[in-house]
């Protein structure tokens, strides 16, 4: 899979360590609450696992689905909400979990969709951001990388439902998806 990257952007050791730093500012944060952790599927997955395991919090967790990039490399901008929320999130502290802020299309349609629900609060929790293609009003409250215009697998990020599983941040050649 390694051949397939142009780039190594991010290694394994230092998202891990990135981690664990967004744990720990998360943990103070949230001293004395008991957030309710939503990660939105799929790419959320492995960031989502890890960065739970070392907060140290009473905490709740749960899932959403989302979806708009398909096959390809650009958003669709239609964001289609495919798994819902177990329960009613009327007061609690909740943080959403996502891999990757580009656009801010899903973030920006499940935040407003989580809003209308009444939490007592709802920060995001992003991996990476690229803020170079943001066509929302949208900027996370915990960002582990903040990266450039270029297209980017691992850690739970696809290209075509492939690449998810690596464990560093690579960017992909475009002979890959040209
Ligand atoms: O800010 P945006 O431009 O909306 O892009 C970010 C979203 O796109 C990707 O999800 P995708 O729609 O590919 O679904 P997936 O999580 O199942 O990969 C990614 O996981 C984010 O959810
Ligand atoms: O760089 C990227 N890699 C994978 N998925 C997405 C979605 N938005 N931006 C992406
Ligand atoms: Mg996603």
């Amino acid at each position: 899979m390694e051949q397939d990257m142009q780039q190594i952007l991010f290694t394994q050791d230092q998202v891990a360590a990135r981690v664990q730093e967004l744990a720990a500012q998360i943990t103070r944060d949230y001293a004395g609450k008991t957030p309710l952790v939503v990660g939105v599927l799929r790419g959320s997955f492995i960031f989502m696992a890890d960065l739970v395991r070392h907060l140290d919090l009473p905490l709740t967790l749960d899932f959403m689905a989302a979806s708009s990039y398909g096959a390809g490399t650009t958003s669709s901008g239609l964001v289609n909400i495919r798994l819902d929320l177990h329960d009613d999130i009327a007061g609690r502290d909740v943080l959403l979990v996502e891999d990757i802020l580009d656009t801010g299309n899903t973030l920006s349609k499940l935040v407003a969709e989580l809003k209308g629900r009444h939490p007592a609060s709802l920060k995001l929790c992003v991996l990476l951001d690229k803020p170079e293609r943001r066509t929302r009003p949208l900027e996370a409250d915990y960002v582990g990388f903040t990266i450039p215009d270029a297209f980017v697998v691992g850690c739970g990020l696809d290209y075509d439902q492939k690449y998810r599983q690596l464990p560093y941040i690579g960017v992909l050649k475009p002979s890959v998806y040209e």
